[in-house]
């Protein structure tokens, strides 16, 4: 089976590792890439690693009015740019909005993949979670839906790297000079990701979640997330660990590990890494998650959130090794 791709934010961080995924993914072909400055060049001019079949495709100006006959379009626009565009994008035209501006809106399903991926099956109209939402919904969900924490008092220190904050336009802040050698947090009390996470955590416990606290940190590295996520609760490391093992058995691409996650675990990868550490003397659980912001962050998560729609195993395109070192 051949399904037609269309990238539109193909010169994005988001977009190009779409392209990565998709140049490699046994039944998808892209036929159609677009963007805004972009636009007329070729793929090979803005990704000499290109493989041969896509050297010579051209970038298109953005315009839903002149897509080619799609399957699926993948859209990495920046946040608050996509929702008037993807609106005139015709109907059997599926759509994985990797951006912010369609989770938790009506006639889009939140496509938490490895959580509850009967949902997405057969969708068309997906909302991508942003990177945090991933790292952190993925950690919790087993301690949540087995109630060994409480909904209320989770207090969320997330650590990005650089990517996540995309290449940017002629304001871009991220440069390496102020980036180098500084930690930086930034968001605080009213990130972008707070209501889909509270919203979220609500779903999946039942439970009130309007006291989350989320502190997002630059870190001087260019993929990865890490969450440490605080939390009342009273059960002991072994139950969180045996909670996320039962919850996550047989899917591919959570990992439930004993040590505490590091980032460079994910890099270049769709998976994510939990793991827990809880003294129930103390009441508090630590629920820590690692993925990477451009794979389960990002891409990844995005073509996993295809495949499911598409009903092809989930792991297409995705089962390559993370990068190490
Ligand atoms: N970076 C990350 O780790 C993550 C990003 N996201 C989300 O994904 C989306 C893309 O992010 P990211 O790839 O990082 O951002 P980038 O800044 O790297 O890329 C933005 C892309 O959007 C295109 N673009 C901008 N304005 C227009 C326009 N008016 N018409 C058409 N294309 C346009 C740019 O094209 P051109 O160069 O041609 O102008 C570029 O390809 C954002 O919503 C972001 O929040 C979500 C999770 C993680
Ligand atoms: C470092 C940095 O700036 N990271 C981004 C997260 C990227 C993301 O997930 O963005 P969307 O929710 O917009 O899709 C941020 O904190 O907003």
């Amino acid at each position: 089976m051949s399904i037609r791709v269309g990238i539109v934010g193909i010169s994005g961080f988001g977009g190009g590792e779409a392209m990565r995924l998709i140049a490699g993914h046994p039944s998808f072909e892209l036929v159609y890439a677009a963007g805004e400055g972009s636009a007329g060049s070729r793929l090979v001019d803005r990704f000499p690693g290109v493989p041969a079949k896509l050297a010579e495709l051209v970038i298109e100006k953005w315009d839903p009015a002149t897509l080619p006959k799609l399957d699926v379009l993948f859209a990495s626009l920046p946040t608050g740019t996509s929702a008037e565009a993807l609106v005139r994008v015709p109907k059997d035209v599926k759509i994985i909005d990797i951006g912010g501006d369609h989770r938790y809106v009506e006639g889009w399903a939140y496509g938490l993949a490895d959580v509850w991926p009967a949902q997405i099956e057969g969708q068309t109209r997906v909302a991508n979670p942003g990177c945090f939402p991933a790292a952190t919904l993925t950690a919790l969900a087993p301690l949540l839906a087995n109630k060994l924490i409480e909904s209320e008092n989770i207090i969320i220190d997330a650590k990005t790297g650089i990517s996540g904050a995309g290449r940017g336009g002629a304001d871009n802040r991220f440069g390496y000079a102020e980036s180098n050698e500084n930690l930086a947090p930034y968001g605080l009390l009213k990130h972008t990701h707070m209501p889909e996470m509270t919203k979220t955590i609500e779903r999946l416990s039942g439970g009130s979640a309007a006291a989350l606290v989320f502190t997002p940190h630059l870190v001087p590295m260019t993929r990865g997330v890490l969450v440490t996520i605080y939390c009342r609760g009273r059960a002991s490391t072994e139950q969180c660990l045996d909670a996320a093992r039962t919850f996550y058995a047989g899917r591919a691409f959570v990992r439930v590990t004993d040590k505490p996650p590091q980032t460079k675990w994910a890099t270049g990868s769709n998976f994510a890494f939990v793991s827990y550490a809880a003294d129930p003397e103390r009441n508090l659980v630590i629920a820590m998650g690692v993925v990477d912001n451009l794979g389960k962050g990002a891409a990844g998560h995005a073509v996993q959130n295809a495949n499911l729609i598409f009903g092809i195993p989930e792991t297409a395109g995705l089962d390559g090794v993370p990068v190490w070192p």
